[in-house]
């Protein structure tokens, strides 16, 4: 897998600070999510102003796309451009009187024309939950308000790489899975994610590449499953094993359930008591399997979506995405699930029942990937059905629950 990041042996000692990096070697593959995890004072955001030229090495090389990356003004700009920084208090990012001009920033110094940097305004707020907030000044908004503010700015440059400094940090619970879920659609269009964190139960259920620091130099890294097992580094970074591997591990010394790949989701741990209980054979849940139905936003009504509600045997309703939530918001329907939807309704329909499933076009695809994915591994035959089914290639009029 190509590396877009490449951090070799790097060193750096602020002014009359200490070595906060003393040797660190890392390597960033192209649209990953990669957690960096460690303790405070561990060197994280030290080392995320490395990638992108805020700081430069005292010794060590940092590379972007492959080469060396240069510390002249015009190279620095353009890696700025595409390696985005976020920081942990969006007080710091957020320098204008206006949203609008507060995420116009970025494309303004790029010289943009001026409808170019309304479209780029535009979708980097829609992408982030928040059209119709242009003229609002940021330092009135909440935290997470802030926080997407914040993101959008750096959207608007379309970044390839995004780095989030402590995402979640003084959030309340919602918004912290409201960002992380904000985190996963943007890795979904390919991106790469990085993002540094104390929170090691968020770390090994959100990332695939985990690096665990302390005191300016990498102590492991891998698989979230690899990282997290080993408990001797987890103490010397005084951190503390998630909670589901630490029961999963307990559960496999007392013979509970058999040692195989650890569980990073409580779909998967409920999949992995299960297979114990009922040995090797899975109890095929085909008969008994609710329905998954999938509703693209950018394509209905809030009345066909009630109407689907009320003629299928929908039981629970979630939102997937940003501009999913602000459809149901806006339609008024009562949502059950607003994060971790795929796994839940999966959970739901392992136990009989049907959900749906309210997505914008983009993740639509993902999600039937997704419940596919599962049902391959399990062995379960899921049934993933698109509402209302697609037009008919061609047909002129229109049909009732379609915009
Ligand atoms: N501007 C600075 N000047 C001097 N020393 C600094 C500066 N910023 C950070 N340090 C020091 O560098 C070391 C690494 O700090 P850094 O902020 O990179 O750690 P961190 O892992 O991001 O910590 P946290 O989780 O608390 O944000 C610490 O010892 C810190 O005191």
């Amino acid at each position: 897998m190509e590396g877009i990041l490449e951090i070799q042996n790097a060193r750096y000692r602020y002014p009359h600070g200490p070595e906060a990096l003393r040797g660190v070697s890392i390597r960033i593959v192209q649209g990953s999510k990669v957690a960096l995890v460690g303790p405070n004072g561990a060197g994280k955001s030290t080392l995320f102003q490395l990638f992108n030229g805020m700081i430069r090495p005292d010794a060590g090389t940092v590379s972007f796309g492959g080469a060396p990356i240069e510390y002249t003004a015009r190279a620095l700009r353009d890696l700025r451009r595409r390696v985005g920084l976020v920081f942990q208090n969006p007080d710091v990012q957020i320098i204008a009187p206006t949203v609008y001009q507060d995420v116009a920033f970025g494309p303004v110094n790029l010289g943009l024309a001026r409808d170019a940097i309304d479209r780029a305004v535009r979708d980097a707020l829609s992408a982030v939950g928040l059209a119709g907030y242009e003229k609002r000044p940021p330092h009135h908004l909440s935290g997470g308000e802030k926080k997407r503010v914040a993101i959008a700015g750096i959207l608007a440059m379309e970044p390839d790489v995004l780095v989030f400094d402590e995402p979640t940090s003084s959030l309340d619970p919602a918004s912290s899975e409201e960002i992380m879920e904000l985190l996963d659609e943007l890795a979904t269009d390919g991106r790469t994610i990085i993002i540094s964190t104390h929170d090691v139960e968020l770390a090994y259920r959100w990332a695939d590449h985990v690096i665990l620091m302390e005191q300016g130099m990498v102590l492991a890294r891998g698989s979230p499953e690899e990282v997290f097992a080993d408990h001797a580094l987890l103490r010397a970074a005084r951190l503390k094993p998630p909670r589901i591997l630490d029961l999963y591990h307990e559960l496999v010394a007392r013979g509970i359930v058999e040692d195989r790949t650890p569980p990073r989701s409580v779909l998967a741990f409920t999949d992995c008591i299960e297979q114990h209980l009922h040995g090797s054979s899975l109890r095929t849940a085909r008969e008994a399997a609710g329905t998954v139905y999938i509703c693209n936003v950018d394509a209905v009504d809030g009345d066909a979506v009630r109407r689907l509600i009320t003629e299928r045997p929908i039981g629970h309703t979630g939102a997937m995405g940003t501009r999913a939530k602000e459809f149901a918001n806006r339609e008024l329907i009562l949502l059950d699930f607003t994060y971790g939807v795929i796994d839940k309704c999966i959970l739901k329909s392992l136990i009989g029942e049907s959900s749906l499933i309210l997505s914008s076009g983009g993740m639509i695809d993902h999600t039937h990937r997704r419940i596919a994915e599962y049902s391959a591994e399990s062995g379960r035959a899921l049934i993933a059905v698109t509402v209302p089914e697609p037009m008919p290639p061609g047909s002129a009029g229109r049909l009732p629950g379609y915009l």
